[in-house]
């Protein structure tokens, strides 16, 4: 049984990165907003593409404090922030929703997702998906690094020197088993059940644009930014 041991530079490594992606949330909450009230679809759809652009703008800076992130090709860094903003989009909504809420709180905030104005269809796999994260009980490091993995895919389309974004990542997978290991000793199966879920999360993301324009609302307007990263307008 080989001694699990994180690196003094690896330690480093995951506290810049869980800062700077607890220092690049959102300001409002927006489960406490969906709490407080019911919105109307119209309303929703408004707070979706404001979170969506807000959320956007929070990536880039997180980006820049991932380690050699900076240091990747400027293009390969805009393939990278495109090709991940909606896996990272869907990823954060599933930690919000998992969240350790007051009882009740978890049923009312899934009564109003489903009532958003999002369309039946996509309802199951979204909340599959929030359930099978939040069956992970992940603490903020493994969310943390679970994102960065999300962003440093290396076959994004456009990216030319993926080797570049592989050894980033591959950085970060080894710190991220290590840790999985030493959090979760019983279940040895809870690194590979982590990356499992990107599987899921990706193919999540493929309804993305289809869940925006089946929105029940009859005019869906996106802000520029959203036209640049969503597959929309
Ligand atoms: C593309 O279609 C989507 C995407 C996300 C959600 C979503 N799942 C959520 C789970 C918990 C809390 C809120 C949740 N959201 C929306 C939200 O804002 N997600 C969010 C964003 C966008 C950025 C940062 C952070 C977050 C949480 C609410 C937007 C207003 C209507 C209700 C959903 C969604 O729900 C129908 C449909």
């Amino acid at each position: 049984k080989e001694k699990v041991e994180i690196t003094k530079e690896q330690q480093a490594l995951v506290k810049v990165v869980v800062e700077a992606y607890n220092r690049h949330q959102i300001p409002q909450d927006v489960a406490k907003k969906l709490l407080q009230d019911q919105y109307s679809a119209e309303e929703n759809f408004l707070l979706l593409t404001e979170m969506a652009t807000s959320q956007v703008q929070v990536l880039v800076e997180f980006t820049k404090n991932i380690p050699g992130f900076l240091s990747l090709d400027r293009e390969d860094q805009i393939a990278l922030l495109k090709g991940s903003a909606v896996e990272a989009m869907f990823l954060r909504s599933a930690q919000v929703f998992s969240k350790k809420m007051p009882n009740g709180h978890t049923e009312v905030l899934e009564e109003r997702i489903r009532k958003s104005g999002i369309s039946e269809e996509f309802m199951t796999p979204m909340f599959n998906f929030y359930k099978s994260i939040g069956e992970l009980h992940m603490v903020e490091e493994e969310q943390a690094l679970l994102t960065t993995i999300t962003i440093l895919t290396p076959d994004r389309p456009y990216v030319k020197d993926q080797q570049a974004v592989e050894r980033l990542q591959e950085t970060i997978l080894d710190v991220l088993r290590k840790m999985c290991v030493l959090q979760h000793p019983q279940d040895p199966q809870y690194f590979a059940r982590l990356l499992g879920r990107l599987t899921e999360l990706r193919t999540l993301s493929h309804y993305h644009a289809e869940m925006l324009t089946s929105w029940r609302v009859n005019d869906h307007k996106f802000t520029p930014l959203l036209c640049e990263i969503w597959d929309v307008q």
